[in-house]
């Protein structure tokens, strides 16, 4: 069974779309393999799977082997460099045109679902990280059991629940929150995305909406709060071009310099490994945001391990 050798399955939720789910997916999957975990990315986000564009490797071609379909590489394990090997399924390799959203109706879905958690073989994983259709409904739900089924207890981690303010204040944070008390998912915490706006001239971190909701929701459900993660534009610019985001002189972020180094001076092409060069020195202002994160989902999971 292709997830035997996983040892940690951390799914990602959010209650609506488009509040970062896939982005803090792919972060999370960076901080974890550069910590030196091997790790998974399977995307079940059937809706509009956005992993591979943010992995930049949107042309790869998924070929099968006798014990199921093989993910693609990012990067493999570099054991001198504390790095671990990172992968990625997703259903956007297997539709015939870029982009293209897939329209199928709930049972086709779930179909889709139990051969992705059955026909993909992850080989040892420290960690596989799930990034699923945003929402709540009934179908969301009959995804999730189908997660359940196919995963061992003791590999079933829990949920990092994404949120952005706008839905704290709308309650749809709640909605999530009891979508996973509903299908028995442990929560492993929540973090609060595009809380503030990193200004692209100084890197002044603004407030643009109610901050601090997200906190107090998760301690009103008893569950970590993971942090917050403000929007940075040219996170956008890395995400969306592959380029490197570019920082003035002297821009700083958690007293590190972010400023961007001339290409002569750091040795790096700057349109190859985009997403891993957010952390590696770190070229966004989010890297070190999303290292404290992951730092404090390891410490979720080996709770509850
Ligand atoms: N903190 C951030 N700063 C800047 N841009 C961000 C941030 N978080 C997400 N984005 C951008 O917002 C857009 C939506 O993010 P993303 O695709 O991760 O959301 P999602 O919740 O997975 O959406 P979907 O509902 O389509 O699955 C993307 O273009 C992404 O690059
Ligand atoms: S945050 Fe700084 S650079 Fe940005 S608009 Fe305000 S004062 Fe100007």
């Amino acid at each position: 069974m292709s997830l035997s050798k996983v040892k940690h399955i951390v799914l990602v939720l959010s209650g609506k779309g488009g509040v970062g789910k896939s982005s803090v997916t792919t972060q999370l999957a960076l901080s974890l393999s550069l910590a030196g975990h091997s790790v998974g990315v399977l995307d079940v986000d059937l809706t509009g799977p956005s992993i591979p564009r943010m992995f930049a490797i949107e042309d790869a071609k998924v070929t099968q082997a006798p014990g199921g379909w093989l993910p693609i590489i990012v990067h493999e394990a570099d054991p001198s460099a504390g790095i671990g090997s990172l992968r990625v399924m997703s259903l956007g390799f297997l539709l015939p045109r870029r982009g293209d959203a897939v329209v199928w109706r709930g049972p086709k879905k779930t179909a889709m679902v139990r051969q992705f958690l059955s026909d993909v073989f992850w080989d040892e994983l420290d960690y596989l990280l799930i990034d699923t259709p945003p929402g709540t409904s009934d179908e969301h739900i009959s995804l999730a059991e189908t997660l359940l089924q196919k995963a061992r207890l003791d590999q079933l981690a829990g949920a990092v629940v994404v949120t952005t303010p706008q839905a704290v204040a709308t309650a749809d944070v709640r909605k999530e929150l009891n979508f996973c008390a509903k299908t028995g998912i442990r929560v492993l915490g929540v973090v609060e995305n595009m809380c503030g706006f990193v200004c692209p001239n100084c890197s002044e971190c603004t407030n643009i909406f109610m901050s601090g909701g997200g906190e107090v929701m998760a301690s009103d459900f008893g569950v970590r709060f993971l942090g917050r993660v403000p929007i940075d534009p040219q996170f956008l610019v890395l995400i969306e071009t592959g380029k490197r985001p570019r920082y003035p002189k002297g821009t700083a972020v958690n007293g590190q310099d972010i400023s961007t180094p001339s290409q002569e001076q750091n040795g790096v092409d700057e349109t190859k490994d985009a997403a891993l060069l957010v952390h590696k020195y770190p070229a966004c202002s989010l890297a070190p945001i999303f290292k404290t994160i992951t730092a404090d989902v390891i410490s979720a999971v080996q709770v509850i391990a």
